[in-house]
């Protein structure tokens, strides 16, 4: 299962305004892992994301998924991200946000039928929000619209999942909920990443983590490599976390 590599980073460099914020990554993700990228605040957590999504060009390096340009497989991949990038204004309901995600299978001209909204009301029930269907997204709570960002993510019935702190501002219930989702997308054999800020619960949710601070720490099984070495180097302190067998 581990032995396709889903995403493949090669000497990745990324600056903003002449300054490197990546430098020279290298990373291998193999298909099937629910990934952490962990690093302080700053370390290009999200700036690796949005380069693998082609929505930031590099200024050297490459990136692939499944051996091919992001371009050529787009379909693969669904993003969520980060809540404060994500206008909620926009005047539409929750339902609407959700059946975006199935335009990517639809071609240009047709428009989402009953099978569409039919899959749709299929997440917002597997996140818990169906109750809330016809709410305007600006009227839910954080946790909420971060629920209607993940249902929106699963219609997509992508390969590849990148979500930038889905846990960010959600409650307990709602972060098992999520966690729970994610793990039943790694059962089916999905690769999800996400970038993940608490430390404690790295070794409880997933099983690979990628070390950032504007250069690759480490990157691997969470059973190897999730120790204090590793986060002293990445966060330049020393910590000490007790791993959960
Ligand atoms: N649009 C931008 N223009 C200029 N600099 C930027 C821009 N976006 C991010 N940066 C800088 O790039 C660096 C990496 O930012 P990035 O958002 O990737 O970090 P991160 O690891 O995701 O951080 P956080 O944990 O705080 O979300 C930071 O120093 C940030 O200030």
């Amino acid at each position: 299962m581990k032995n396709n590599i889903a995403v493949k980073v090669d000497d990745l460099t990324v600056a903003y305004n002449y300054k490197p914020v990546l430098w020279d990554i290298d990373l291998e993700i193999p298909e099937g892992v629910l990934m952490a990228i962990v690093g302080p605040n700053g370390a290009g957590k999200s700036t690796l994301i949005k380069s693998i999504l082609g929505i930031l060009n590099p200024i050297a390096g490459s990136v692939s998924i499944y051996g091919k340009s992001y371009e050529k497989q787009r379909a693969l991949v669904a993003y969520v991200p980060q809540k404060g990038s994500v206008d909620w204004d926009f005047p539409t309901t929750a339902l609407d946000v959700v059946m975006m995600g199935t335009y990517g299978s639809l071609g240009w001209i047709k428009r989402p039928g009953q099978k569409e909204k039919k899959i749709a009301l299929e997440a917002l029930e597997k996140v818990g929000m169906l109750p809330f269907k016809n709410r305007q997204i600006s009227q839910l709570s954080g946790g909420q619209q971060q629920r209607i960002f993940l249902a929106r993510a699963l219609v997509q019935d992508a390969s590849i999942y990148f979500m930038d702190e889905p846990f960010q501002g959600v409650d307990a219930t709602t972060e098992i909920a999520i966690i729970n989702i994610l793990k039943e997308l790694r059962k089916a054999n999905k690769t999800v990443i996400v970038v993940h800020h608490d430390l404690q619960t790295v070794p409880e949710y997933f099983d690979w983590v990628t070390f950032l601070n504007v250069k690759k720490i480490a990157t691997g099984p969470v059973k190897d490599i999730f120790n204090d070495d590793n986060l002293t180097k990445t966060y330049g302190i020393n910590y000490k976390v007790s791993i959960q067998e």
